[in-house]
């Protein structure tokens, strides 16, 4: 699963790609400083694998992870080959969802491609340029399957219906969930990997002055006013300041972070806001030698889970040990939740919930 960092140029992507994945890419105060795509893993904070810790004490814990790709910036006619263009627009393809980073804060010193500070006209533009990216894709798609589609070729036919449906929806800046298109149709469309029709989430970039009162600041409050409007999610945080701490020990960083009147980092907002855009829940596995969380799609059911782990789990399923997280919080052992009767075996048409502790049986 892969999540990509968007925006205008220098608008603070690299640093905040920096200070979640701990590296030390590139980060300047030019457009363009970024041209290939930066790759990083981020672990997934969880507090109940503390919990399992404890209730397990295994030798180690292994918590789950997401990908972040930092992405050169976006342009205005980018979609028409300026800035980096067509290049830049064929790595945002290659995600599963996107944090769209929104410069909310005034610094006379870092330069904005636009020339001032505005967060909807920054939205605005690259909401144009993904929109107009997916109508190109879209244009030249059409015309190769008209025919077959008069003719009546199945196939094509569905395709064609699909294509024209979402074309409108672009056109129109509706919402996928507004169509109304087939299952099929809409696994149809999924090839086409269309720009705007992957998740999002806003990453307003303040100022380390406003992190103890966002609200403050005008240009956070009409992004949040415009994103309610979307219903899309805005995570406020100050891509310099998380750079700055990243490196630091926990006690540090608290010190740090007091001294911005804060009492937590927004990285994690980042990452748990991440994860949850992308659908992902977790499941864990839990003994003596290890704790560890594993990601899952929603809706997926027990085999499929096992298969995660190892595809021979998978091909030779036979039942899932199942403990819900509450229920063994509850009753504070494995031992205990089983004498209350709270460890289920579950088939292979189990839908697996987050939270769930499994042991998995398979025979090859
Ligand atoms: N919240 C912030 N407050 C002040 N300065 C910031 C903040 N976030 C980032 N910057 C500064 O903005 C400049 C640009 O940052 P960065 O290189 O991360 O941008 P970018 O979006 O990756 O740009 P590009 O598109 O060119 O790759 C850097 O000098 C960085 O230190
Ligand atoms: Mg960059």
């Amino acid at each position: 699963m892969k999540v990509g960092i968007v925006g205008l140029p220098n608008v603070g992507k690299s640093t905040l790609f920096n200070a979640l994945t701990k590296s030390k890419v590139l980060a300047a105060n030019y457009p363009f400083a970024t041209i290939d795509p930066n790759v990083g893993v981020v672990n997934v904070n969880d507090l109940r694998l503390d919990v399992l810790f404890e209730i397990y004490k295994p030798e180690r814990v292994i918590p789950t992870s997401i990908e972040f790709i930092d992405i050169a910036g976006l342009v205005q006619g980018a979609s028409k080959g300026e800035g980096l263009g067509n290049q830049f627009l064929s790595h945002i393809r290659e995600v599963d969802a996107i944090c769209q980073v929104v410069r909310c804060f005034e610094d006379g010193n870092i330069t904005h491609v636009e020339g001032s500070i505005d967060p909807l006209r920054d939205l605005e533009i690259i909401k144009i340029e993904l929109r107009l990216a997916d109508l190109d894709v879209i244009d030249k798609r059409i015309p190769k399957i008209e025919k077959k589609a008069k003719a009546k070729i199945k196939e094509a036919v569905l395709e064609y219906d699909a294509l024209i449906k979402v074309r409108k929806m672009i056109e129109e800046e509706k919402h996928l969930k507004d169509l109304d298109m087939s299952e099929d149709e809409l696994k149809m469309i999924k090839n086409f990997n269309l720009l705007s029709l992957k998740p999002m989430i806003y990453i307003a970039n303040l100022a380390d002055t406003d992190l103890e009162n966002p609200e403050s600041n005008h240009f956070y409050t009409r992004l949040i006013e415009k994103a309610n409007t979307e219903g899309i999610q805005v995570v406020p945080v100050s891509a310099q300041v998380e750079y700055e701490i990243a490196n630091l020990t926990k006690e540090e960083q608290l010190d740090f972070l007091e001294a911005y009147g804060l009492t937590a980092s927004g990285l994690d907002e980042v990452i748990r806001s991440s994860y949850a855009l992308l659908g992902l829940k977790t499941y864990f596995t839990a003994g003596v030698k290890e704790v560890r969380a594993w990601t899952f799609i929603d809706g997926m059911k027990a085999p499929q889970c096992a298969g995660i782990i190892h595809t021979d789990f998978e091909r030779g399923f036979i039942k899932a040990e199942t403990i819900a997280y509450d229920d063994l919080v509850e009753a504070k052992t494995p031992q205990a939740a089983k004498e209350k009767g709270k460890v289920r075996l579950e088939g292979k048409e189990y839908v697996v919930k987050d939270g769930d502790i499994m042991v998995f049986r398979f025979n090859v």
